[in-house]
């Protein structure tokens, strides 16, 4: 049988975003011929260097060209050289508003063999899946400043909202809560504060609910539901929320599920009519970037989130697994390994299963 081409576009981006994507890169390139996939990758120069050579953040003939992909793999964006929000805007979100990402997925699972923080919690403790919504709320850009630089100055920075926004995730929830053996849902918002947006995005859920009598559906005021990561955390299996909620309780999930390292997302549009974005829920840490010393276990977890978006479910499995195994047997190791080493060994890993 012909291999499957996937033509992937590579963004590796700023600080360790380099160094993690060559090691999904690796592990995808173990993964894909024995699942009959080849992979065409072009990779993108684009972040802090190009924007200090051109003053470009993402050209449009650039992202004309990426629309032409089947899938996005990304490092990260953002360096300290660079005023805070140029690339963050300019390039990450533009590319999830243009392409249209309104799910961000990013699981939130304890493997076997790795420290929580938390006392007393197994790995079926902590197993959730959290639908960050991510084309609005704060993040649209609405609002502005006035009067700047006077001691009346006043900055406002809208939450934007929609009918249709929300409900087109709030379904996609459902749809994953639905397949899961567990099927509850809970919504996390704030609207006992921000009731003109926590009101519809609850009305939202009760109506697209009523399509799922077989899911259980909880609310949860997000302020509660940072305390409830940390004592609870088996009350959550899929939980839904805006793109800010769902920005910081992603990496509050990074940290008790075992470290900021680990915690792989997927910027989804699910009718595929633009292509997803896969990436590690970190940023490019300039605080280690450069030493060997980046975790590139998440972004090798987001390339098996892209696995299953683009149809290759055994292949996903087969990344995971291998995750699963190395992060299994960590604790024995004598010296913390590097980035290219652990990329190594789940890429051997990948090879030895057959
Ligand atoms: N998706 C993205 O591209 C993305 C995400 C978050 C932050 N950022 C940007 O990254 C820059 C740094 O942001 P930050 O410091 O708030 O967040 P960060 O995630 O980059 O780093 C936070 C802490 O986690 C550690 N860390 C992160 N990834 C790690 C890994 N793979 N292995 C081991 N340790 C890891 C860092 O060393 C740092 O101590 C900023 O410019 C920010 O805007 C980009
Ligand atoms: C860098 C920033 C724009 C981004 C976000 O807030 O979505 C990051 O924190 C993330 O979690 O992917
Ligand atoms: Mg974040």
């Amino acid at each position: 049988m012909a291999a499957r081409t996937v033509k992937l576009a590579v963004i590796p981006g700023d600080g360790i975003g380099p160094e993690v994507v060559a090691e999904g890169l690796k592990v995808l390139s173990a993964v894909a011929p024995r699942h009959d996939l080849a992979l065409d990758t072009t990779e993108y120069e684009l972040g802090a260097k190009r924007w200090h050579a051109t003053g470009e953040t993402l050209p449009d003939s650039v992202e004309e060209e990426l629309r032409g992909h089947d899938a996005i793999f990304l490092g990260a964006v953002g360096d300290p050289s660079v005023p805070s929000g140029v690339l963050e805007r300019g390039l990450l979100l533009r590319l999830r508003f243009s392409f249209s990402h309104y799910v961000n997925l990013r699981p939130v699972r304890l493997y076997p063999g790795v420290t929580t923080p938390l006392a007393d919690t197994t790995p079926d403790d902590i197993d959730m899946l959290v639908v960050r919504e991510g084309t609005e709320g704060p993040y649209a850009g609405m609002g502005g400043v006035l009067r700047k630089g006077t001691p009346g100055e006043i900055a406002t920075q809208d939450s934007v909202n929609t009918r249709f926004g929300v409900e087109r995730v709030v379904r996609y929830a459902f749809e994953k809560a639905a397949a899961r053996p567990r099927r509850k849902l809970t919504l996390v918002h704030k609207d006992n504060v921000l009731t003109f947006a926590g009101e519809l995005w609850q009305r939202v859920v009760r109506e697209v609910g009523e399509e799922y009598p077989q899911v259980s559906v909880d609310y949860c005021h997000v302020d509660a539901a940072t305390m409830f990561f940390v004592t609870q955390p088996h009350r959550f299996d899929v939980v839904v929320t805006d793109n800010l909620f769902g920005d910081i309780i992603t990496d509050l999930g990074a940290a008790v599920a075992g470290g900021i390292g680990l915690a792989a997302s997927g910027n989804i549009n699910p009718e595929g009519d633009f292509p997803s974005m896969f990436e590690p829920v970190h940023g490019s840490a300039p605080d280690i970037a450069g030493q060997g010393k980046a975790d590139p276990t998440a972004t090798i977890l987001s390339a098996a989130i892209m696995l299953d978006h683009l149809g290759a479910a055994d292949a996903a499995r087969r990344v995971e697994r291998a995750v699963a195994e190395d992060l299994r047997d960590r604790a024995k190791d004598a010296v913390e390994r590097s980035t290219s080493r652990i990329g190594d060994d789940i890429a051997a890993r990948v090879a030895e299963q057959g």
